[in-house]
């Protein structure tokens, strides 16, 4: 089994993978007489394929057990998937480049309680990885016919130690 490294999350790591939605990192404009400062476009939903929409949820995920096992890897081949933590915890965050149609080795990165990921369309990655707590998430992401979920697993697992 091999041990994964936490990676710090940047921007131009996860690029391959999809978007850090990070507020430092956006157009911030002040609005509404300056009462309000808008963190502008963090992220842009790829939902239309084969006719989807794109649909925004509340995830309450559960803590994660360490050390944790990845066995296994998703991808949606019809939309992105964007989390953004509101419960302001730090969680992780696990991709994989794509290999003649299959997981690559996994990258984990550690992202922090106030910055989320957006999933580029039918980029392998790993179900949502809360830490601590139970953790909510509000994840935007594809709704519409057609198949949008491929699973497949690891031939031998990785571990991630600890958060
Ligand atoms: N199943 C589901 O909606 N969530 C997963 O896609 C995930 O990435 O957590
Ligand atoms: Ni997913």
């Amino acid at each position: 089994m091999q041990e994964l490294t936490l990676e710090p999350l940047t921007a131009k790591a996860f690029a391959p993978f999809g978007t850090v939605l990070d507020t430092d990192l956006a157009e911030k404009r002040m609005i509404n007489e300056g009462t309000t400062e808008r963190f502008h476009a963090l992220a842009t939903a790829d939902t239309e394929t084969e006719g989807g929409r794109t649909i925004l949820s509340l995830f309450r995920g559960q803590p994660r057990v360490f050390p944790y096992k990845i066995t296994m890897m998703e991808r949606h081949p019809l939309g992105s998937q964007a989390f953004f933590p509101v419960t302001n915890r730090a969680w992780i965050a696990v991709v994989a480049e794509d290999e003649d149609g299959l997981p690559g080795p996994p990258r984990a990165f550690r992202v922090p309680g106030n910055v989320g990921v957006q999933y580029a369309r039918n980029i392998w990655h790993h179900p949502l990885i809360a830490v601590g707590e139970p953790c909510n998430f509000l994840v935007m992401d594809r709704e519409g016919d057609g198949t949008n979920l491929e699973e497949i697993g690891y031939p031998a697992p990785y571990v991630i130690t600890a958060p």
